[in-house]
């Protein structure tokens, strides 16, 4: 359970995220909205990568602020940008590393880097150069290692974004079946609209909260009505 309580977040003079007062109990849950309307700082709040200006998040009880490391090591976070996250020079070794991270003995990690490579059909990569993989597969890569270290909660910034349509679609069912409760701000909707619930975030507020496929369906027609602003026709907060 994520409980989100009070928290506003500001820069500057600026409110990014208004006041929210939120419990995630959902395995799946959807975030969506237009460009700068506020997803990638909500979603960075559930593993302290930005602090709330006021207010408090919690992840299974445990205050994020207070315990980063006992959070983090409960939430995995992919980002947008694979090359924020992968630091080792090869594939087999950035999953050896998140392996170790969950208490993988040594000798078990390479065998087990391999298998995990190959689930998510990136076998033939293991021992290249992460810097020849290409965006999408470096994307793939990161979520992989991300899954290593066996995550309570996934949470996702735009995971498809760099993904070809195969591997998006490919990406989506993966995040969709694993185990880990599932936090994803995403524009591809279909995905969206899979989860069991879906947040529609607008200028800093949840203007929309339920049910994913009605949520995602009211976010859709409002976007390609091209009307801006607030306003959705679909389920209140
Ligand atoms: N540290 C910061 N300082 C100033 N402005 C910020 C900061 N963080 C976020 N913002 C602003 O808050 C707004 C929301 O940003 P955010 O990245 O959360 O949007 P988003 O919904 O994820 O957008 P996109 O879909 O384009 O990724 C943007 O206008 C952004 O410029």
């Amino acid at each position: 359970m994520i409980r989100l309580e009070g928290v506003r977040v500001a820069a500057g003079e600026r409110t990014v995220l208004h006041e929210l007062d939120l419990e995630l109990a959902e395995r799946r849950i959807a975030v969506v909205g237009a460009n700068g309307s506020g997803k990638s700082t909500f979603v960075r709040l559930l593993n302290g990568l930005v602090l709330p200006s006021a207010g408090a998040v919690s992840v299974d009880g445990v205050h994020v602020e207070r315990h980063l490391d006992r959070v983090r090591r409960q939430v995995g976070f992919v980002f947008t940008d694979p090359d924020a996250q992968l630091v080792m020079p090869t594939p087999a070794e950035d999953v050896e590393l998140s392996l170790r991270r969950a208490g993988v003995p040594a000798r078990q990690r390479r065998a087990r880097a391999l298998q995990l490579l190959a689930e998510h059909g990136l076998q033939d990569h293991a021992d290249v150069s992460v810097r020849t993989l290409s965006s999408g597969q470096r994307q793939l890569l990161a979520l992989t290692a991300v899954l290593a270290t066996g995550p309570a909660v996934l949470v996702c910034d735009e995971p498809t974004t760099l993904l070809d349509l195969r591997h998006g679609a490919r990406v989506a069912a993966l995040l969709l079946a694993q185990p880990a409760q599932l936090v994803v701000a995403t524009h591809h909707l279909e995905l969206a609209a899979a989860a069991e619930r879906a947040l529609w975030i607008d200028a800093g507020r949840v203007v929309a909260d339920g049910p994913a496929a009605a949520v995602v369906a009211a976010y859709r027609a409002h976007a390609l009505a091209g009307t801006g602003g607030a306003g959705p026709g679909g389920p209140g907060p």
